[in-house]
């Protein structure tokens, strides 16, 4: 055929010829033996690769509660566990897996009967820690708990546990991961609702999955630009294999740059938001945080004047944990003591989530309040205060001193509550207002997405982010490759596969003993 074109003909029957390793496929291989050997291990969760510190040895420990209760549980972990169970108890059997039995506890040495209990049987690693692991569920009284501890110290192999040593166990043998760890301090230490759904969402391992499948993807970008590093002159690859890479590892910007500004909800979830009551003097302050932390904590007097110091005391407002301030009434031209206080009241109102505005209701008209709604008030809730975006509710308090036609309406009062310290009324309104604005600045821990419970996980996901921003692949490819292993480093750390000792060390001191 004349008008066939140059170049090789083809072969066989049908014209078909054996397939050489085409672009695609030798991407293909490339990707995913890259992409092996740069995962980490996905699916086998695995804790540091470094052994349990002290692993080998049984640890036992009281895990419930100190003092007299109805059950104590005392548990141990370690391979000798199944001894010590056996020394402790008539029948000397291990009891079946995972199955509570009634046994006669007698202390090994003396043989003496210490208590009639339930003990349970976890081999492991089906267990909390992955290792053998024994628990008995005694009388809580005092004698019964020291007299079953000094029988287990007295089986050969066994020692008290050190703080947070069960957790750091299970986390050593890949139970949980780092996030879920801290998921599980703070489950422990939850005191609100809304405390214990976040951080059951972070035991459920929420923020370690979102973590993991970013990291995911730094993988594959990484895997491309290594391949187009090695490749890419051969022009053996795909087109546009680095293009999507490059809108990956963009996206990835997005993604984490809307988790960090919601940074700050998280951590006021856990430790508190800041809640400021602020106003001039005698507007009924005191009254209030009195009210919402349902105990006397402030002094409470008709002279103005009466608070000088900040107050802080902790509360649950509407199932949310905040850090509630009274402060000194703020107002000019008083005695040094209580200009201090009032210093000491602007000071605390700067670092404020959430300012409770208060004025009494009967007395909008006075300097004192004027002063307070024209510097504080109103700037804050037009934004002009500040750059930083606190939240404002301004309650008029002392309801009850009203006409029945209501407050003197100012021209420039912003929308406001009505409330009486001393009949109650309007509590109702402000504890709903209250758990709306404290929803806001902590997060809804029922729903969105997991958030970050603390500084460390702020700090790496800025680390993470700030490294996507040496990403410039147009650039030079090698620095650009070094960028995404840095960020993918972030990642690892956050959820405890790159951990270091010493975030290890932070994170379990926090645990009590026998968790
Ligand atoms: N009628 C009425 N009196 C109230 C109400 N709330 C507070 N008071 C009274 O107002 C006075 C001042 O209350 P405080 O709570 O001490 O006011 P404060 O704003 O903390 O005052 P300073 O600390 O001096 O700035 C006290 O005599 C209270 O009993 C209210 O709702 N109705
Ligand atoms: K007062
Ligand atoms: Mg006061």
């Amino acid at each position: 055929n004349a008008n066939s074109p140059p170049g090789p003909r083809p072969h066989g029957i049908l014209g078909l010829v054996p397939a050489q390793p085409g672009p695609i496929l030798l991407l293909l291989a490339l990707v995913s033996t890259s992409v092996w050997n740069l995962r980490w291990t996905p699916c086998t969760r695995q804790g540091s690769s470094a052994p349990a510190p002290g692993s080998g040895s049984t640890i036992f420990a009281l895990s419930s509660g100190q003092g007299r209760c109805g059950i104590a549980v005392i548990r141990t972990s370690g391979p000798a566990s199944g001894q010590a169970l056996r020394s402790l108890t008539a029948p000397r059997d291990l009891p079946p897996a995972r199955k509570a039995c009634l046994r006669l506890l007698r202390d090994p040495l003396s043989a003496e009967p210490l208590d009639r209990a339930l003990v349970l049987w976890f081999p492991g690693p089906q267990s909390f820690t992955g290792e053998d692991c024994a628990e008995f569920h005694v009388h809580g009284g005092p004698a019964v708990v020291s007299g079953v501890l000094q029988a287990l110290g007295s089986v050969p192999g066994l020692r008290p546990a050190e703080a947070g040593e069960f957790t750091r166990r299970a986390f050593a043998h890949g139970k949980l991961s780092l996030t879920e760890v801290e998921g599980l301090a703070d489950l422990i230490h939850a005191e609100t609702e809304a405390q214990r759904r976040q951080a059951l969402r972070q035991l459920d391992g929420e923020l370690g999955h979102l973590c993991q499948g970013w990291a995911e993807t730094l993988t594959r970008a990484l895997a491309h630009v290594e391949a187009y590093i090695d490749f890419g002159e051969d022009d053996n690859l795909e087109e546009g294999v680095l293009d999507q890479a490059n809108s990956e590892v963009r996206e990835l910007e997005v993604a984490l740059g809307a988790h960090l500004r919601d940074a700050r909800r998280g951590q006021r979830l856990r430790s508190g938001a800041h809640v400021v009551v602020a106003g001039p003097p005698n507007a009924g302050k005191s009254s209030l945080v009195n009210l919402l932390s349902r105990k006397p904590v402030s002094i409470v007097s008709p002279e103005p004047g009466t608070t000088r110091d900040v107050l802080e005391t902790p509360v649950d407002l509407a199932g949310f944990p905040a850090l509630l301030s009274d402060t000194a009434g703020l107002r000019e031209g008083v005695g040094p003591v209580e200009q201090e206080g009032v210093r000491r009241a602007q000071k605390r109102l700067e670092q404020a989530d959430l300012i409770l505005a208060v004025l009494d209701a009967s007395d909008l008209t006075s300097s004192s309040s004027h002063d307070f709604l024209h510097t504080v008030v109103i700037p804050t809730v037009t934004g002009s205060a500040s750059a930083s975006s606190q939240r404002l509710l301004l309650v008029l308090n002392k309801s009850d001193l009203l006409p029945s036609q209501g407050p003197d309406l100012h021209p420039d009062l912003p929308r406001y509550l009505l409330l009486s310290c001393l009949t109650g009324e309007g509590l109702d309104g402000l504890l709903e207002a209250l758990r709306k604005e404290l929803a806001a600045l902590c997060g809804d821990p029922s729903t969105g997405p997991p958030l970050l419970t603390r500084a460390r996980h702020q700090h790496h996901l800025q680390g993470c982010l700030d490294a996507l921003g040496h990403y410039k692949p147009a650039k030079d490819l090698a620095l650009a490759a070094e960028a995404l292993r840095v960020a993918r480093g972030h990642l690892a750390r956050l959820t405890g596969r790159g951990g270091t000792e010493e975030i290890l060390d932070i994170i379990f001191r926090d645990f009590c003993v026998g968790k």
